[in-house]
């Protein structure tokens, strides 16, 4: 594997002056992507559920041009997230960054009904409870939206059906919202990254699944989130401005081959 290049290509001060909010800013791709939108000068509102990896995203992000500030909260609050976008959009809000989401990986006959349920509400309920309630404040500053999917979204992954399904109802909506919102200057996105290394890998079955997920990568390397943090500033940029109803796979290839499969056939 070859040593990752840095992503970092926008140029400073892009974002001076605008605001984000950013669920599951707390760890991993979603610190990554507050990180980088604050080095850029924006003003990013992040959102999980613990308090420390918050205040850990915070005290990395202090001494950068934007600030970073965060609420703790449920995604699958309805109540609380929409209070927590209301406050935030008042503000205003130039970008929604839908990261917050995960699953477990079972093979289907292995979810149970509530498995199934939770996966669904995390993935893709939360996901249109709080792009609608931005509508207004986004409205307002023509600003986007970017959901963070999976690669492979529209293909199918084993272990994933949960978790498949309702990223690919998020397409689905990100598709149609790209139309309707089209009107008010709203653009919505998704990007689908590949394996992306962001905790500790705890135990050796952690690895192994590691080990063949990048072997599966036609690439052969994951994707680092230095780089999904990069592809986000730029749909949120002018850069983006004619983008969007997309999805883009930042995956080495990964869609394109064999595929990743949390599970052996
Ligand atoms: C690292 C390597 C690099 C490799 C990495 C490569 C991966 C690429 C793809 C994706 C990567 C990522 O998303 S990485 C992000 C990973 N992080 C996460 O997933 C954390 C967030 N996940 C969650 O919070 C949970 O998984 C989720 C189910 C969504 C929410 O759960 P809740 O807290 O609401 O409720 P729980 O009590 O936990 O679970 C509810 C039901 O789900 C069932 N359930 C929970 N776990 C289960 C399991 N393993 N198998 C079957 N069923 C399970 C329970 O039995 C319950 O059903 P009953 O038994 O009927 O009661
Ligand atoms: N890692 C990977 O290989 C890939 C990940 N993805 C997707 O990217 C996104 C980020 O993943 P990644 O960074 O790896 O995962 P992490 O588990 O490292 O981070 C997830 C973040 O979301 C927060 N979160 C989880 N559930 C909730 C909830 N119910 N309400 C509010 N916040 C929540 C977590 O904080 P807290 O626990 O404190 O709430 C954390 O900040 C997810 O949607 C994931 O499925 C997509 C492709 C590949």
């Amino acid at each position: 594997m070859t040593e990752p290049t840095n992503p970092e290509v926008l140029r400073d001060g892009l974002f001076g002056g605008a605001r984000a909010l950013v669920t599951g800013a707390g760890t991993g791709i979603g610190r990554a992507i507050s990180l980088r939108l604050c080095a850029l000068g924006m003003s990013v509102t992040g959102v999980a559920r613990r308090e420390a990896p918050l205040a850990d995203t915070a005290e990395l992000a202090a001494g950068l041009p934007g600030g970073f500030d965060f609420r703790t909260c449920n995604v699958r609050d309805t109540d609380a997230i929409e209070a927590i976008v209301a406050e935030a959009g008042e503000g205003g809000l130039d970008l929604l960054v839908n990261n917050a989401g995960g699953q477990f990986f079972a093979p289907a006959t292995g979810i149970s009904q509530k498995g199934w349920n939770s996966v669904i509400d995390l993935n893709l309920n939360a996901v249109f409870a709080v792009t609608k309630a931005a509508y207004p404040y986004l409205k307002a500053r023509k600003g986007a939206v970017v959901s963070i999917s999976l690669s492979g979204v529209d293909r199918g992954g084993m272990g994933l059906a949960h978790s498949i399904a309702a990223r690919a109802g998020v397409l689905g909506m990100t598709r149609t919202l790209a139309l309707e919102w089209a009107k008010d200057g709203i653009r919505l996105n998704c990007i689908g990254p590949g394996t992306v290394v962001t905790s500790g890998l705890a135990d050796e079955a952690a690895r192994q699944l590691l080990d063949n997920l990048v072997a599966a990568t036609p690439m052969g390397e994951p994707t680092p989130p230095e780089d999904v943090a990069e592809l986000v500033a730029f749909l949120a940029s002018s850069a983006g401005r004619l983008m969007t109803g997309q999805l883009i796979q930042i995956d080495g290839a990964a869609h394109l081959g064999a595929g990743l499969h949390m599970l052996s056939a």
